[in-house]
């Protein structure tokens, strides 16, 4: 039997470090497949699943939704994409989700975004959802090529 060597890797940094945008940049130019779990809950939350439901009261409440429901969400992702290369983004958020993940998969690569507080609160404030698609912008550093419109 043949394996492949496949990649797993994950991308760490506190919210508006830049952890979507990077992630973007790097799908791009490499054959990985993006998974974030603000949009895998967002996905569901969307959809009323049951795991919407519950993480909604959480996310609305500005909390991490419990490591349970959240690992449980994650793994069972990774898992559907299990013969592909993957970039992670947001979890692990905690030491049992790392612990979780760790048993679950070998990864080969982290990349921990290192960002000033001043630097995250000026992104943060620049920073521009579009609710249909999810794309973000930045006002200044990345604005939609039309003002107010996506593109
Ligand atoms: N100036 C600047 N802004 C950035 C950079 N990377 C991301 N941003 C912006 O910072 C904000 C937060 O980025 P985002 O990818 O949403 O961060 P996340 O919350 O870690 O996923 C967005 O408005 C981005 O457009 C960067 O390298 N430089
Ligand atoms: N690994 C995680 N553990 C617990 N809650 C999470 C996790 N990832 C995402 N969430 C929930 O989803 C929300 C949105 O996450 P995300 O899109 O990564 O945004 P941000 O990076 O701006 O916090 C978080 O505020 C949190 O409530």
């Amino acid at each position: 039997m043949v394996t492949r060597m496949l990649f797993r890797a994950v991308i760490m940094g506190p919210p508006g470090s830049g952890k979507g945008t990077v992630s973007d940049r790097i799908v791009k130019n490499f054959a990985l497949k993006h998974l974030s779990s603000g949009d895998l809950l967002r996905t569901n939350v969307q959809n009323k699943t049951e795991i919407g439901v519950v993480a909604k009261s959480y996310i609305d409440q500005g909390q991490l939704v419990p490591d349970d429901v959240i690992t449980r969400l994650v793994l069972q992702e990774l898992h559907k994409i299990n013969e592909t290369n993957w970039l992670l983004d947001g979890f692990p958020r905690t030491v049992p989700q790392a612990v979780a993940l760790d048993k679950a998969f070998h990864i080969n690569s982290v990349i921990d975004l290192n960002v000033p507080f001043q630097t995250i609160k000026d992104r943060l404030t620049a920073r521009w959802i579009h609710p249909a698609s999810g794309r973000v912008y930045n006002t200044e550093f990345n604005p939609p090529k039309v003002p107010v419109m996506t593109d």
